[in-house]
C-alpha cells in the first residue's frame, strides 16, 4: 500500500479523478451554470461526472480513430502469429503525428518487429525520410521489409540494421536523428534514453512505447525488473534538464519528450 501510495504520489502526480457511474437519466450536464441556484462548482462536477463515465468507451473510440490499410493488417497478422506485440492502432496514429511534427527526414526505431510501428513512422515522415530501424531477429525484419513494400514504401525509405541495439545504436551519427523511437527490450530503458539524447538534433522527440507496461507501473504488487527499469526511465525523463516529457495515454502508453539543449 505505501510502495503504491509512492509511486501514485511521486509518478503521477495529480492523480486523476476516480470513475463515477453516470445513470443514464441524469440530465445534470444540461444545466446552466449560474441559473436555478446551480452554481458553478456543481457544474465542474456535473462536467467531470459526464467525462470519467465514459471513459473506457472513449480511449476504445480514440484508439481506432485512424483506420489502419491493408498493408498494416497483414504486419500486424504476422506479427501476431510470431508471438510479437505491436502498436496500437493509436500509438501508430500518435507516432505518425509526432513524426510529421517534427518534420522528419531522419528516424530510428529500435525493435523492428514486423513493422506496424514503422510503416506509421514513415507515414508520418518527409517524402524523402528513412527509417533506421534495428531488431536482433532478422526475420522479423524481413516481414517488415515485406510490409513496407506493400505499403508503397520505395525500397530506400528504410535502412534495417540486424542486431542489438546497444551494439548497433553507437555506431550512428551524433544529432543525426530528428526523432528515435524505442520499443526493443524493456531492462534496457535506461541506455536507449542515454543513446537517444546523443542521436537527436536539438528539438527532436525520443518516444518510448509501453511504459504502462500493461497496467504493472504503477501496480503495488511485485513486479519483475523490466517494470522497475521503466518506473526509473519514467522518473529520469520526467527529471532531466535537457528534456520536455509528456506521458501520452495511448495503447500501453507513450512516454514522449522533446530534446532542448545539446
Ligand atoms: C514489441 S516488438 C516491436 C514491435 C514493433 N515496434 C511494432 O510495433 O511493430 C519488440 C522487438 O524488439 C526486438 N528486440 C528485443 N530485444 C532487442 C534488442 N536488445 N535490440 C534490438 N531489438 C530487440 C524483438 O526481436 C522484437 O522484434
Amino acid at each position: 500500500m505505501r510502495l503504491r501510495q509512492h509511486l501514485l504520489v511521486d509518478l503521477f502526480h495529480p492523480l486523476p479523478p476516480p470513475a463515477i457511474h453516470t445513470p443514464s437519466n441524469d440530465r445534470s450536464h444540461l444545466r446552466v451554470p449560474g441559473v436555478n441556484g446551480y452554481s458553478h462548482a456543481q457544474a465542474t462536477t456535473g462536467q467531470e461526472r459526464v467525462i470519467t463515465g465514459n471513459r473506457q468507451t472513449s480511449w476504445a473510440f480514440a484508439d481506432a480513430y485512424v483506420a489502419e490499410d491493408e498493408a498494416l493488417l497483414w504486419a500486424r497478422d504476422r506479427a501476431r502469429e510470431a508471438g510479437l506485440r505491436s502498436v496500437t492502432p493509436g500509438t501508430g496514429a500518435a507516432l505518425r503525428l509526432l513524426a510529421a511534427s517534427v518534420d522528419a527526414k531522419a528516424v530510428a526505431e529500435i525493435g523492428t518487429g514486423c513493422g506496424v510501428s514503422g510503416i506509421h513512422l514513415l507515414h508520418g515522415m518527409r517524402p524523402d525520410g528513412v527509417l533506421t530501424t534495428v531488431d536482433t531477429e532478422p526475420e522479423h525484419q524481413q516481414f517488415a521489409r515485406q510490409a513496407f513494400r506493400e505499403a508503397g514504401f520505395a525500397s530506400n525509405r528504410a535502412r534495417f540494421i540486424p542486431g542489438r541495439a546497444l551494439d548497433v545504436l553507437p555506431r550512428l551519427a551524433d544529432a543525426g536523428y530528428d526523432l528515435v523511437f524505442c520499443d526493443g527490450d524493456r531492462l534496457e530503458s535506461l541506455e536507449y534514453l542515454a543513446e537517444s539524447l546523443r542521436l537527436l538534433r536539438v528539438g527532436g522527440l525520443v518516444v518510448f512505447e509501453g511504459v504502462f507496461a500493461g497496467g504493472r507501473t504503477v501496480d503495488s504488487g511485485p513486479q519483475p525488473t523490466e517494470v522497475i527499469r521503466v518506473r526509473e526511465l519514467l522518473r529520469t525523463v520526467r527529471e532531466s534538464q535537457d528534456l520536455v516529457p509528456s506521458l501520452l495515454p495511448v495503447g500501453d502508453g507513450l512516454l514522449c519528450a522533446v530534446k532542448r539543449r545539446r
